[in-house]
C-alpha cells in the first residue's frame, strides 16, 4: 500500500437542521491514530488518522450528543482503536466490534465492559478477504446472552443469497446502509421492494438509513431522499441514522457532513420521526439501561 488516504473534510458546513437533544450518530468510525493503533496487515485502504478528538469536534459542530463507533475494516479484528475512543468518551460512545470467530467468551466479556454492544459481519469483497457464514453464525449464538445484536454489511445483489443466513441469526440484526439499494430505481424499485420484504420477514431487523453520498448518483441527493423517506415512514421504530464519518474510501468525492446532517429532515420530516430516528431508536439498541 502507498500513500495514506484522506476521505473527510476538516471544514464541513454547519447544518441548517438542529438535531434534538440527545441525538445519536449511530454509524461512524475512527481511524487510528496509527502510531498507537496500527492498521491491519489485511487492510484494503490505509487512511490518515481520524481519532476520537476529531470525531467529538465534528459531533459538536453538527449538534449531536452521542456516537456509535463501528469498527472499520482497516483495523481488522483488533478493536483497540474503537475501544480507546469509547473509553475517552465519558459514556457518550458505544461500539460495534469486528471479531475473529475464534474469539473466546472472556474476550467477548471484555469487549462488553469496554462498551461494545454488537458485532459486525462484513460481506463486501472489496473490504474483506473472507466472510465465513457458518463461523459468523456461531459468533451470533455466543453473543446472544450479552444482549448484543449483529450488524451486517452487504450489497443489494447479495440480498437473496443472504436470506438463509439472516434467518438463522438469533439476535436482532441491523443492516448497514440498507444493504446498498440502487436508489435511482425509486421507492418502489426492485431493490427497495426486496429490502422491504426482508424487513417484513421478522420484526427485529433494523436498518441504517445512511450514506446518501455513497448511494446517490446526483448532486443534492434527491434520489436518495425520495427512495428512503417512505422507508423511514413505514418502519419508524427500526431505523438508525449516522454520518459514516470519516467516510472510508470516499476520498474521490469527499462528502460534507453538514449536508449529510441536513438529509435528516428530508427523510424524517416530522419531529416525532426525527426523535425516533435520532434518539429513541439508537438509545433502545445501544443504551438500553437508560430507557
Ligand atoms: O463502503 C465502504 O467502503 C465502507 C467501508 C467501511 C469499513 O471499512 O469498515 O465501513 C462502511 O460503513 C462503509
Amino acid at each position: 500500500m502507498t500513500d495514506r488516504i484522506r476521505s473527510w473534510t476538516d471544514t464541513p458546513s454547519r447544518p441548517h437542521f438542529t438535531p434534538p437533544p440527545g441525538a445519536v450518530d449511530a454509524h461512524c468510525h475512527v481511524f487510528g491514530p496509527m502510531a498507537q493503533f496500527p492498521f491491519s496487515p489485511k487492510a484494503k485502504y490505509l487512511p490518515q488518522d481520524a481519532g476520537p478528538e476529531m470525531l467529538f469536534a465534528l459531533r459538536r459542530h453538527l449538534g449531536l450528543s452521542r456516537n456509535v463507533i463501528v469498527q472499520a475494516s482497516c483495523h481488522g479484528t483488533d478493536n483497540a482503536a474503537t475501544l480507546h475512543a469509547i473509553a475517552v468518551s465519558q459514556g457518550t460512545c458505544r461500539g460495534v466490534a469486528v471479531v475473529d470467530p475464534a474469539i473466546d467468551d472472556a474476550e467477548l466479556e471484555r469487549l462488553h465492559d469496554g462498551g461494545i454492544r454488537g458485532v459486525r459481519f462484513n460481506f463486501l469483497k472489496r473490504l474483506v478477504d473472507d466472510a465465513p457464514k457458518d463461523r459468523f453464525l456461531d459468533v451470533a449464538h455466543r453473543i446472544q446472552h450479552l444482549g448484543w445484536h449483529v450488524v451486517v454489511y452487504f450489497e443489494a445483489d447479495l440480498l437473496e443469497e443472504m436470506r438463509a443466513f439472516l434467518d438463522a441469526i438469533p439476535t436482532p440484526i441491523v443492516i448497514d446502509h440498507m444493504g446498498r439499494p440502487d436508489v435511482t430505481q425509486g421507492p418502489e424499485g426492485p431493490d427497495m421492494r426486496a429490502f422491504r420484504r426482508l424487513l417484513d420477514s421478522r420484526p427485529d431487523i433494523w436498518t441504517k438509513v445512511t450514506c446518501p453520498d455513497r448511494l446517490s448518483t446526483i448532486p443534492g441527493w434527491n434520489d436518495f431522499a425520495k427512495a428512503v423517506a417512505p422507508l423511514v415512514a413505514d418502519y419508524p421504530d427500526r431505523v438508525l441514522w449516522g454520518t459514516d464519518w470519516p467516510h472510508p474510501n470516499m476520498e474521490k468525492s469527499i462528502p460534507d457532513d453538514g449536508l449529510i446532517t441536513d438529509m435528516i429532515p428530508r427523510i424524517a420530516p416530522s419531529t416525532a420521526l426525527q426523535h425516533k430516528l435520532l434518539v429513541a431508536n439508537p438509545m433502545r439498541l445501544y443504551w438500553p439501561e437508560e430507557n
